[in-house]
């Protein structure tokens, strides 16, 4: 079967300089978690129902607000122009064709503002939320959020699983450290504070002083709907629902922080409990397939996000690559909803879904 995500990344990896697909392929520590992330997705199966007279499907959520076709999300990434000439202009453009939301990458190397508009000239009501790492500083980190305000941006993706930056053993092998001359983190241009005749793009600043304070502060400084990405602790659940904060994305940063992580898939249930139904639950991690969308939904997440797979797809050709992956992934829930007797997403439910390996009936 003519899979577009894999014909994407075998066509990505001859293209792309080496150096910058290890950048875009590689994970923390021995990359336990990257590799765990797709492999929870096989120890799981689904008992798909029967005769249950769907006659049509419809594959479209609503999330804070904003209609995706599909409950698949391209998560934030950083750099596309590594991937590809037109970078984050290809993918959003992708995007709002796909009929589904951006979470455009506080590290991308076009700026935001640019980025909306690319997916409003394809589709006027195409949804882009802007990711964000919460900066030491209270009038950057402002900025930055108006930034997103004025370019429409219709939430905010806090990523909160990187006190300190990951270490990429692929990256320190090849000592890949920098954008190359010419590409620059285009968000981070001209923001305050900047001391006059220093550097004009400002390095994103990770901070392990970061706190639910901080979290708090930025909920009084935008009527945008806050998420917070990287929460895997039931804990931490629990306590993003009583600070108000409007959305979950479970999340191990694609297997690029801690290397200890479990896989996202395994930690969702818990996650979903500790907030029964009060907030959205998205996942990332792993998700390669329909099924994998489909076993996240059962598992309760609300929509899934892909990252790399979205990369491929752009490093392979542009624009037209990261709808193929896009639409792929749409047929391919699509099927996977209709083989487990489903009409829409929300057919999908946690009695579906047993352990591979395991004898009787191993319900979750
Ligand atoms: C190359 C690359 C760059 C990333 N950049 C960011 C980023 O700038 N901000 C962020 O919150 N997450 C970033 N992530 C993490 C993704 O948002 C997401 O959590 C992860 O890629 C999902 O896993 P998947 O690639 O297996 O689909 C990045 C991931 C990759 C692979
Ligand atoms: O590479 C990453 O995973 C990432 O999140 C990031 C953050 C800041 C700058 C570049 C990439």
């Amino acid at each position: 079967m003519n899979r577009a995500p894999d014909d994407a990344h075998r066509h990505a990896r001859a293209l792309l300089d080496p150096v910058h697909y290890d950048y875009f392929a590689g994970g923390a520590g021995r990359e336990v978690a990257l590799d765990e992330n797709e492999r929870a997705f096989r120890r799981l199966a689904l008992l798909p129902r029967v005769l249950r007279g769907a006659a049509s499907r419809d594959t479209a959520v609503t999330l804070l607000g904003d209609r995706s076709r599909m409950p698949v999300l391209v998560a934030p990434t950083a750099f596309h122009r590594l991937a590809h000439p037109e970078g984050e202009l290809a993918t959003a453009r992708a995007a709002a064709a796909a009929g589904t939301v951006l979470i455009a990458s506080m590290a991308a190397t076009t700026a935001i503002g640019e980025i909306t508009a690319a997916a409003r000239s394809v589709r006027p009501e195409a949804a882009v939320w802007f990711q964000l790492y919460l900066q030491p500083e209270p009038e950057v980190t402002g900025a930055l959020v108006r930034r997103a305000e004025e370019a429409g941006c219709t939430a905010l993706v806090v990523t909160v699983d990187s006190p300190v930056r990951g270490r990429h053993g692929r990256d320190e092998r090849h000592g890949f450290h920098d954008l190359p001359p010419g590409l620059a983190a285009e968000n981070m241009r001209d923001l305050p504070g900047t001391a006059p005749g220093g550097a004009a793009v400002r390095p994103i600043a990770m901070s392990s002083a970061l706190s639910w304070e901080h979290v708090r502060r930025l909920r009084a400084t935008t009527p945008l709907p806050v998420l917070l990405k990287g929460v895997l602790h039931p804990e931490d659940a629990r306590r993003a629902v009583a600070e108000g904060v409007d959305g979950l994305v479970v999340s191990n940063h694609g297997g690029r922080q801690l290397d200890a992580a479990p896989a996202t898939v395994e930690a969702l249930p818990r996650i979903v409990e500790a907030v029964a139904g009060r907030l959205p639950v998205l996942l990332d991690g792993g998700v390669r397939t329909g099924c994998d969308v489909a076993v996240a939904l059962a598992l309760g997440a609300t929509a899934v996000a892909v990252g790399r797979p979205v990369v491929w797809g752009l490093a392979a050709d542009g624009e037209r690559g990261v709808r193929d992956v896009l639409e792929w992934f749409r047929s391919d829930f699509d099927q996977a909803l209709a083989l487990c007797g489903g009409a829409r997403p929300a057919d999908l439910t946690a009695d579906l879904v047993v352990r591979r390996g395991g004898v009787g009936s191993g319900a979750w």
